[in-house]
């Protein structure tokens, strides 16, 4: 190949890709539902208050700049599987859980991904929800995995099709790699019961499975950061090592700060180090080290109990005024007579809604009203405000009928 000229244009991506076309929009009446980042009533970002007080503390603190490390700042670290798995969780207790910072989920799930490639074998499988987050597949593909799928979404009743679940995870040889989303499961927005978790559980422990956690949305999905780590937690208590990818970049609007953290539960402490050495092999020839300022917010926060109550709040502000927006584009919709069902908008949770329109009819609205949302009909609720919510419902009637 000579130079670069033999280099084709790649295609827009599915979700970052639609920002870039609504940004180049101009019509006034243009909507952003795209890429699932927080915005408030009045559309626009929102910075948490109890972040930007963790910044004046960290200011005060006058940090140098110097490397973190490979696993980054380890109070950060320390403090984010303690969110994740509970303060009192005896696998903290018994040091058995290997812990990195990582470049946000993405970077957590990359790193896990190179870790299964290189212990399991290039091109040995992963199993993932039939949908799951774009992203995934190409991450786990270039870290050299297998991408399969397991049964997750029924479109016949827009729920979950937890027989389609267990009969793939019964299915696949003992010992496969499930990748799980701990809460609001992104596009559809359907998590399992507390019941059905517990049963699959139960079923990938007798088939000896690895369970892969991927928790980009803990306290965003119900508002109550607790409430959303019960499955990491009935898995861990179950007895299963698993694999857990946290993002702090929706919970604690820190996007752009690429805030996360990779863990592996392990049996004992011993195996807990030898795990832990392979995470910083990979990550120290992939990034070598992350970034030091948002590890230090979120530190900020969670070691200071009135910080951490704070941003519980906010939270959970977050995910009500979510959860509101879903009764409102419900209710507008009925208003129209819509000849469809939308009891779904109401019924899911977390950032999305997994609407059910087709390509054909995204398209349409894409078209004919500037909203923009993915292909696959999944409108990222925080886009939706007081002020757009009855054009939102029209301009998806006009299509939907
Ligand atoms: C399930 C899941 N895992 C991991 C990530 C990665 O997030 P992070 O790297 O920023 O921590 C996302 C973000 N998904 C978004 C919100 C954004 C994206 O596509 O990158 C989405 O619009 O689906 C996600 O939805």
């Amino acid at each position: 190949m000579s130079g670069w000229s033999e280099i084709p244009m790649g295609p827009a991506d599915p979700i970052l890709g639609l920002t870039e076309a609504f940004n180049k929009d101009t019509d006034p009446r243009k909507v952003s539902l795209g890429v699932g980042a927080y915005r408030g009533d009045d559309g626009k970002p929102f910075v948490l208050d109890s972040v930007r007080k963790a910044e004046k503390l960290v200011l005060e603190k006058s940090f140098n700049h110097e490397y973190a490390g490979i696993a980054g700042i380890p109070e950060f670290t320390n403090l984010s599987l303690a969110f994740a798995y509970g303060k009192d969780s005896p696998a903290l207790k018994e040091n058995r859980v290997a812990g990195v910072q990582t470049l946000s989920g993405t970077g957590a799930c990359r790193v896990m991904g190179e870790m299964f490639a290189r212990f399991r074998g290039e091109g040995s499988a992963i199993y993932v929800p039939n949908p799951t987050w774009g992203n995934h597949i190409p991450i786990m593909k270039n870290a050299g995995l297998e991408v399969k799928k397991y049964r997750y979404f029924n479109p016949e009743t827009v729920g979950l099709d937890f027989e389609g679940l267990l009969s793939d995870v019964q299915a696949a040889e003992d010992e496969s790699v499930f990748l799980l989303h701990a809460c609001a499961h992104n596009p559809t927005g359907i998590d399992p019961t507390h019941d059905q978790w517990a049963e699959l559980s139960k079923l990938m422990k007798s088939k000896k499975h690895i369970a892969f956690f991927d928790c980009a949305y803990q306290g965003f999905a119900s508002g109550d950061a607790e409430k959303d780590a019960w499955a990491i937690r009935r898995f861990v208590a179950d007895g299963h090592c698993i694999a857990l990818a946290q993002s702090f970049a929706k919970n604690f609007g820190l996007y752009g700060q690429r805030i996360g953290a990779l863990s592996v539960v392990c049996n004992d402490a011993e195996e807990a180090a030898r795990v832990g050495s392979q995470l910083k092999i990979v990550i120290r020839a992939m990034y070598s080290n992350p970034p030091v300022h948002g590890a230090r917010l979120v530190a900020e926060i969670l070691s200071d109990d009135t910080l951490a109550q704070e941003w519980a709040g906010e939270c959970k502000a977050m995910a009500d005024r979510i959860i509101a927006m879903r009764a409102g584009l419900r209710a507008n919709l009925e208003k129209l007579n819509s000849v469809r069902s939308w009891e779904h908008i109401t019924d899911q949770i977390g950032m999305f809604c997994y609407t059910g329109l087709t390509q054909e009819e995204v398209l349409k609205v894409r078209e004919d009203s500037h909203i923009y949302f993915t292909n696959d009909g999944r409108i990222s609720m925080a886009g939706i405000t007081t002020e757009n919510v009855e054009y939102i419902a029209a301009s998806l009637h006009a299509v939907t009928g």
